[in-house]
Formats: structure tokens, C-alpha cells, sequence
């Protein structure tokens, strides 16, 4: 039973009861977003703050409250000291969780334009935010509700206290009393066979069930010991020990001379001696044993030989001179750095924080999860030293905790981190980095789906900041910005580096075409021309990097002998092959074919759906070059903890002749002996059914081209390739991002995609298909009579977008049709794709219509979900 009243136990009273009056002499509500995704409770909750909690809770405090019959974590997202609820049902915030709050006012606000922008729960925004370790834990916890609380049971309570008989009741009594309040698990850990004990206990209102919410994980605690006396007195005393106490005479002496306390682990190893010796000086008063919080350092007893700026170039000056006047004025700016793959981007994001540290503010640096190595992360500390926390997901839970938990603690001013480091806490942003800006992975593709480039910007215009995003490849959502002509958006400001530094030349490249391998009898997967660069840097010792891109592997149908890739005749986008079935179906509009046995172009017969893997480039390496020392870098050898950088380190440490990989090898890597890149075949992409495939086809190529020859060797790069005469492969081999961009922004004007327009993409899921063709087809029609009822005109005709002007308003809903994946774990899924341009507020509509079918969603187990400007179209 839950007893009325009973407060829970805080986290900052350490597990004591809190007492008294719910009303001081100050009224104080908090307005609480609580840790229940539902659109009932997508709204704040008031509640009362009791007198003592009221210098504790803030704007972005986690607390626990009162919901129903249970307590919840929750946020506290406004402060006031009224309420327009009736005051006296309010129910009084029962917990606060930490000394300092997680969040501040601004990642609040952050919260509440995610959950608009990206429609989303507020919740599911806010947690977002904040480390998994400080997910809540519900859990039970035993109370003493006698006399010292003064709650409406606390009378009762005592008196049936005093009736309490057998000695082994008074002995869970008061363990309890001296806890203040022990986890219901605990306590029938420590006395096992009293349950029904327990439960009398609990009836008679001695002791109280409350709720309590708990951190999944805690600050680590490490016990250290010091001297408890002056040096004089320990060395007196340790005289005075007997011979048979050898050892603590010892630690007197040692301790004699060690003014500073140490890690009881350190200790007992350092002079070889047990725990026991140091608690029994302890128990005589001579040591005393404290626990101090300490920080679990993944990169503890790694030394950081500190580097000095360099001399910028004049391409790097250009670009930073802009950068630090922005910071200068304290001005909300967003650069693109359009820099060449090795220009020296790097030293230009070093050199901008350096500025922004000096003006003591802070900065966030984003790199993509794949390509935060240690030598990245290196770069950074060799710089910043212990200013800088570095935070991805092969961290441990606790290591990620608490290398946040520095920034609260204003420990740290630089945090280097995969996508979600963007919600650092950070309170004076001065800065926001985004390196390979042009990277899906800052997209997150599960609720919230928000894209951190966008969030990175809203964060910055809300605190002065400025963000630089960098590439050698902006995406083209990017690159248009810094040609904004819209009132409603302000343009991106363009900084370009042609050059490598100190005039390094971008290594040469070769397009093999392997249909011409094909024909000449070759039907290994090296090129006659890859296999003799190979063989020469095996020769003169130098290194080779050989790109196996396996996505989109096995699911599109290519002729061997003329490289046609089978394709929808509406779509103008690859089939996908589904091997159940048999046949090729376009995920665009519906289209289904079966396989083709004969190539439809060429007559020939060996067309089939592609597939190979790393480990069989692997082999035919050994095969081909006998004792060959290939590091083979994969998900299936980087799913240990740590093993990325030990390749890596392998590698650069010339242990190995190739690094083969799949896209974890294409990025960030600087190795000076790499003078040979080799793309075993660059299709594999652009035929995935996306309308980026040939922009991240040209990325790709680019980004792995620019391993080779970064240093003082000379690079060569070989693309193997079944469509050598594919614009991103011809542009990507050239190094022409400028004629890439032209072609793809004309192919993208034409068929009317990102970034003339912006997507929303709606997925329907259910086990019934004519369920979901239902749904689908009424969400559709609501929200095309909602954007008609706007008052904005009708919709043009279908294709309507590239006939008309590129900055008129337009608003079209495609489907529904099938998803690409048409069935997940037998929930089939179908999609409407929305198209739109202009200042429209789509994501406001949507969640107005998704609103509309909450009941259908509840009762018929629909799913609905919905991703802003997606990434996957899957
Ligand atoms: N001003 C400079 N003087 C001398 N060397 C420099 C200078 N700036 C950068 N470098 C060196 O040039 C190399 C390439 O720089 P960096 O790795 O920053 O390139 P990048 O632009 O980030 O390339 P990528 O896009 O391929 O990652 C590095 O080895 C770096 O140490
Ligand atoms: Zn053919
Ligand atoms: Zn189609």
C-alpha cells in the first residue's frame, strides 16, 4: 500500500524524509512535462514546490512527482507562483534528482520547437538531451513512517511502533529508521524470510511503501585514505605498534610522509599490503577513509603532447579572418566551409575555439560517430588539453555520464562528440562546429528525428553563437543555402579552401571500367590497372586503403556485360530486387516486375543482383598477393569495445599493407604512407532507391579519394565502376564538386526534391493491408483539404513543381504506396510523401491531422510515423 503524504526520500537529502508544511510562506508551482509519451500528457502538469525544495528546483530540473498512483520523473519546464488550477488539488513535486539541474531554461525552449518542428512528444525531446544514464529507474522503496514524519499517518504510525513485538521486526524497523529509506529489494535481501513481517509492518503503518525515481547510474565512488594526524604523532605512534602489526607500522610510516590522500586501490597495491591494515588503523583513529566521486576517464594515462597553432595559410585565413570577426561581434552567423579534402580544415575549427575559449565562452565540435578516432579526438586534446570532454556511443554508459557531467560542472568548455553532443548543456555557446556536415548520420533516424545540423543552428541563434559547418562535399540542402533568396531564412555564408596545404596536389584518378575487365577475360574483382598499384606499393612499402561500400549490396539487378541497371520506367529510380518473390518492384510509385532473364539492353544473361562481402575481397587479397597483411575494418571486427582504434592504430603503425573496409574507411583518416585508394566498385550506391543516391555516390568517392596523398607522397586513386560515365563518378574523379552541383541541382529542380522543396514522410503500419490503404488514402485527403483550407490555393498538378517559378509556395501529398521495406516483423508498411516549399507551417498541419486519427491508432493498433526532411526513405 502507498500512504498518504509519506514524501518520497530526495536525492539531495540523501534518502532522508523530507518534513514539514506543503505551503511556506512562499507559493512556488513548477510546471512538469512527465515521462509518459502520450498526447494526454503532452502538456506541462502544475505542481506545488514545497518550502524545502524551493532553492533546489529550476527551469530544467529533473524531479519526481506524483502522477495517478505512480511517481514519475519529469521536467520542470516553467516556474511561477501562481497556477490557473485550483491550488489546493495540486499535488507537491516530491523528489529533485540533482544538486544542479541537467538542462537550462534555453534546451527547454530547444525541447518545445523539437516537438513542434519534428512532432514529437516533449518528453521524447527532453530525454534526448540527456545521457541514458539519467534515464529514470522507477523503484520501490520502505520508509519508517513513525515518528518522524509529519504526515496524517505519522501519529498512528508511532503508536503502532510501540506495538511492535518480535525482535526480529524491531530489527528491520530500525535498519530502516537508519537508512531513511531502503529499495524494497534490498531490504528482503538483507532479512530474507521476512516478508510477512514486512507486510505487517507495512500495514500497520510503521513502515511505507513510496515510489521513488532513481538514476540508472550513479557517480562512481572510490574510497580514498590519509593520514588522521600530523607526521610527528603518526611516526610516534607507529613506534608504539607491536611486532606483530609489521604491516600497519608501515602504513604509519608511509602515511607519515604522504600528506596528500590516496586511492585505497592505488594504496594497498603500491605497498602490497590488505585492506584490513588500513581499516583497522582506521578503526584506531590514526587513517581516516573517505569516499570521493571520481570521473570513469576513458582516455585516463594518455598523454597529449600539446600543440602550438600553426601558421594558417592564406586559403585557411581567408577562411577563419570571417569565422573570428563573427565571434568578435557576438553575432549569430552560420558558415559553410567548403574546403578540398586535406586543406586544413582542422587547424581552422582549432583556431576558431581557441578565440571562442578566450572569450570565455564554449564551443561544441560535431563529428560523425564513424570518424571519431582517437587521431580526431587527439587533434583536439593536443590542443585544449582537459577542457575538451569527448562523448560517442563506444563510451560505457558511466564513462559518457560523466564526461557530461563536466560540462554541467563547468569542468570542461570544449565537447567533442557524435550527433547528439549537440545538446551539450553548455550555457555561453560561443561556437558550434559540424564537421562532414554532408553526413546522414546526423540525422537520428528514431523519435525525435531531428536532424543536428538544424538543431545546431537553432541552439546558436537563440544563444549569439556561430556554427561552421565544414566539407570537402556539403550536401546540397547546404551548399543552397548560401544562395537563400527567402525573407523568411537567412543565408549561409560560403568560405572555400581550393587547395591542399602547402600546395599538396589532389592525388590522380583512374575510372576502370570493369565491363571492359569483363570482356578481356578478367573476372576477378581487381582491375588489371588496381592489381599492378597494389603490387607497387607493396613494393616500395607504401600503404593502400581499398573501399568496399556494402550497402545497397544484393538488392539492385545489374548486367555484368553492360552495366544497365534495371529501372522504373515512371520514377527514374533503380528496382529493387526481392529475392522471396522474385521480383523487381520501384518504391516510389507501386511499380512490380518480375526479374528479367536476359539483360533488356544488351540480350545478355549474365544479369544478376549484386553481392560480395569484405571478407571475400579479403581472401582473394591472400590469394593474389601470398602473405599480404590486410586489416579488415567491418561491423563484423568493430563490434568489440575499443577495436576501431586498434586498427587504426595497426595501420598507421605500418603493421599492414591494406586497410579494407567498408565506409568507416573513407573519412577523417590522415596516414602519410597511404598513397594508393581503391574503390572495388562505386555503383553499389547509386542504385539505392533514394534521390541522393548520386550525391552520396559523389561524396563517398571524393571522401575516400582524399586518404591518398595527403602528406609528402604523391596519391593515386582507382574507381572501379560499371558506370564509368555517371556524372557523380566523372565529377567525383575530377574533383569537381562545382559541375556535380550543377547537374544534380538540375536533375533535383526537375523531379522537384530538396532542395527546391522540403519532404515529410508519413509511414502507416499494420498488420491489414486494406487497413493501412484506408488510412493512408483519408490522411492524405484531410491534409490536402487542410493546406486548401488555408487559403493558399489548390494544388498544382502532379510534377507541378519544376513547371513553375523554384520560389513559388507549393504543396503537394504523394501516395500512399508501399514502403521500400514493405513489411517489418508482419506490420506492412505504406507511405505519402509530402512535398512543400515556402513558408508553410507543414509540421503544424500534420500534427493536426495525425491528431484526427488517435482513435484509430488506439483502438485498430495503427502506427503513424512521421519524419521531417527524412534522410532514409525507407
Ligand atoms: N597551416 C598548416 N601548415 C602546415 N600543415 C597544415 C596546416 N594546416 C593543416 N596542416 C596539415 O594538413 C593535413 C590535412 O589537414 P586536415 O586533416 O585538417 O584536412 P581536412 O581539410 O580536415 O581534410 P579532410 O576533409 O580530408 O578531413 C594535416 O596533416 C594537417 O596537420
Ligand atoms: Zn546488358
Ligand atoms: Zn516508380
Amino acid at each position: 500500500m502507498t500512504k498518504e503524504g509519506a514524501t518520497a526520500p530526495s536525492a539531495l537529502y540523501d534518502g532522508a524524509l523530507l518534513q514539514g508544511d506543503l505551503f511556506g510562506e512562499r507559493r512556488l508551482y513548477a510546471q512538469v512535462i512527465v515521462d509518459v509519451p502520450a498526447k494526454q500528457t503532452n502538456r506541462p502538469f502544475d505542481y506545488i514546490v514545497p518550502p524545502q525544495l524551493q532553492s533546489w528546483v529550476a527551469v530544467g530540473s529533473r524531479v519526481g512527482v506524483p502522477f495517478g498512483p505512480r511517481t514519475l520523473q519529469g521536467f520542470v519546464v516553467g516556474m511561477s507562483d501562481r497556477t490557473s488550477m485550483d491550488a489546493g488539488k495540486l499535488k507537491p513535486v516530491e523528489q529533485v534528482l540533482d544538486l544542479v539541474p541537467p538542462l537550462n531554461p534555453e534546451l527547454v525552449d530547444l525541447a518545445r520547437w523539437m516537438s513542434r518542428t519534428y512532432i514529437c512528444h516533449e518528453i521524447t525531446a527532453l530525454q534526448a538531451m540527456i545521457p541514458g544514464a539519467l534515464k529514470a529507474k522507477y523503484e520501490k522503496m520502505i520508509a519508517f513512517a513513525g515518528e518522524e514524519t509529519h504526515s496524517p499517518a505519522g501519529e498512528t504510525g508511532r503508536q503502532a511502533y510501540m506495538f511492535a513485538r518480535s525482535p526480529e521486526e524491531e530489527n528491520i524497523v530500525a535498519f530502516v529508521k537508519q537508512k531513511g529509506a531502503v529499495p524494497a529489494e534490498a531490504l528482503l535481501r538483507r532479512f530474507p524470510d521476512a516478508s510477512l513481517m514486512l507486510r505487517n509492518l507495512l500495514e500497520q503503518g510503521i513502515l511505507a511503501e513510496i515510489n521513488s525515481v532513481k538514476d540508472r547510474m550513479n557517480a562512481k565512488k572510490v574510497l580514498y585514505v590519509e593520514a588522521a594526524a600530523d607526521r610527528a604523532t603518526m611516526l610516534e605512534q607507529a613506534e608504539k605498534l607491536g611486532a606483530g602489526a609489521k604491516r600497519q607500522k608501515e602504513l604509519m610510516v608511509f602515511f607519515a610522509g604522504q600528506p596528500e590522500p590516496l586511492p585505497l586501490a592505488e594504496l594497498t597495491e603500491k605497498l602490497n599490503i590488505s585492506a584490513g591494515s588500513v581499516k583497522a588503523l582506521a578503526e584506531k583513529g590514526w587513517l581516516s577513509v573517505q569516499e570521493r566521486e571520481v570521473y570513469r576517464d576513458p582516455y585516463a594515462g594518455r598523454q597529449f603532447a600539446k600543440t602550438e597553432p600553426l601558421p594558417l595559410t592564406d586559403q585557411q585565413r581567408g577562411a577563419f579572418v570571417p569565422i573570428s570577426a563573427a565571434l568578435e561581434e557576438r553575432e549569430h552567423r552560420v558558415f559553410l566551409l567548403h574546403g578540398v579534402t586535406g586543406s586544413g580544415k582542422t587547424e581552422v575549427y582549432l583556431q576558431s575555439i581557441q578565440q571562442c575559449l578566450d572569450q570565455g565562452r564554449e564551443a561544441i565540435v560535431l563529428v560523425p560517430e564513424i570518424s571519431l578516432t582517437p587521431q580526431m579526438v587527439e587533434r583536439f586534446k593536443s590542443r585544449f588539453g582537459d577542457a575538451v570532454a569527448v562523448m560517442h556511443s563506444r563510451l560505457s554508459q558511466g564513462e559518457r555520464y560523466d564526461e557530461w557531467r563536466k560540462i554541467g560542472t563547468k569542468q570542461v568548455s570544449v565537447v567533442i562528440g557524435a550527433r547528439s553532443a549537440v545538446f551539450a548543456p553548455f550555457t555561453k555557446l560561443g561556437l558550434i562546429i559540424i564537421d562532414e556536415e554532408h553526413e546522414a548520420s546526423y540525422k537520428q533516424e528514431e523519435s525525435p528525428k531531428y536532424h543536428a545540423r538544424d538543431v545546431a543552428v537553432q541552439r546558436a541563434s537563440h544563444q549569439g553563437a556561430v556554427v561552421v559547418l565544414g566539407s570537402a562535399t556539403p550536401s546540397l540542402e547546404s551548399y543552397a543555402r548560401t544562395n537563400e533568396r527567402s525573407a523568411d531564412r537567412s543565408p549561409f555564408q560560403l568560405l572555400t579552401m581550393e587547395d591542399r596545404v602547402e600546395g599538396r596536389p589532389l592525388p590522380a584518378v583512374h575510372i576502370v571500367d570493369l565491363r571492359e575487365e569483363l570482356k578481356e577475360g578478367n573476372r576477378s574483382m581487381f582491375s588489371r590497372g588496381l592489381y599492378k598499384a597494389i603490387e607497387e606499393r607493396l613494393h616500395k612499402k607504401e600503404q593502400t586503403v581499398l573501399l568496399l561500400n556494402r550497402r545497397g549490396y544484393s538488392t539492385f539487378v545489374m548486367c555484368r556485360s553492360c552495366g544497365y541497371v534495371v529501372q522504373c520506367p515512371h520514377c527514374d529510380i533503380s528496382l529493387t530486387y526481392h529475392q522471396v518473390s522474385r521480383t523487381m518492384r520501384c518504391h516510389y510509385c507501386g511499380l512490380s516486375e518480375p526479374e528479367p532473364k536476359k539483360c533488356p539492353s544488351c540480350e545478355s544473361e549474365h544479369i544478376r543482383y549484386f553481392g560480395t562481402g569484405t571478407q571475400r575481397v579479403e581472401e582473394e587479397l591472400g590469394k593474389l598477393f601470398p602473405g599480404i597483411r590486410v586489416i579488415r575494418m567491418d561491423v563484423d571486427t568493430t563490434s568489440e569495445k575499443g577495436a576501431h582504434e586498434r586498427l587504426l592504430t595497426r595501420f598507421r603503425n605500418k603493421q599492414a599493407d591494406v586497410l579494407l573496409g567498408t565506409q568507416m574507411v573513407a573519412k577523417g583518416l590522415d596516414f602519410p604512407d597511404v598513397t594508393l585508394v581503391g574503390v572495388i566498385a562505386a555503383d553499389t550506391v547509386l542504385h539505392l532507391p533514394d534521390f541522393r543516391a548520386a550525391e552520396k555516390t559523389f561524396q563517398l568517392l571524393t571522401q575516400v579519394a582524399g586518404r591518398a596523398g595527403r602528406h609528402k607522397l604523391p596519391g593515386e586513386v582507382f574507381i572501379q565502376t560499371y558506370t564509368p560515365d555517371h556524372y557523380s563518378i566523372v565529377t567525383a574523379s575530377h574533383h569537381d564538386y562545382a559541375s556535380f552541383l550543377e547537374t544534380e541541382l538540375e536533375m533535383r529542380r526537375e523531379r522537384g526534391y530538396p532542395p527546391y522543396c522540403d519532404l515529410v514522410l508519413i509511414t502507416f503500419s499494420h498488420e491489414q493491408v486494406p487497413m493501412l490503404v484506408r488510412a493512408g488514402e483519408s490522411f492524405a485527403v484531410r491534409l490536402k483539404d487542410k493546406w486548401k483550407r488555408s487559403g493558399a490555393g489548390p494544388a498544382p498538378e502532379r510534377g507541378g513543381l519544376c513547371g513553375r517559378g523554384v520560389d513559388a509556395p507549393y504543396f503537394e501529398v504523394y501516395g500512399p504506396v508501399a514502403s521500400p521495406i514493405p513489411r517489418i516483423k508482419d506490420r506492412y508498411r505504406f507511405q505519402c510523401m509530402v512535398k512543400y516549399r515556402g513558408d508553410i507551417d507543414v509540421s503544424g498541419m500534420i500534427a493536426e491531422v495525425a491528431a484526427a486519427f488517435d482513435d484509430t491508432v488506439r483502438q485498430e493498433k495503427l502506427q503513424i510515423g512521421i519524419d521531417v526532411n527524412p534522410q532514409v526513405l525507407m
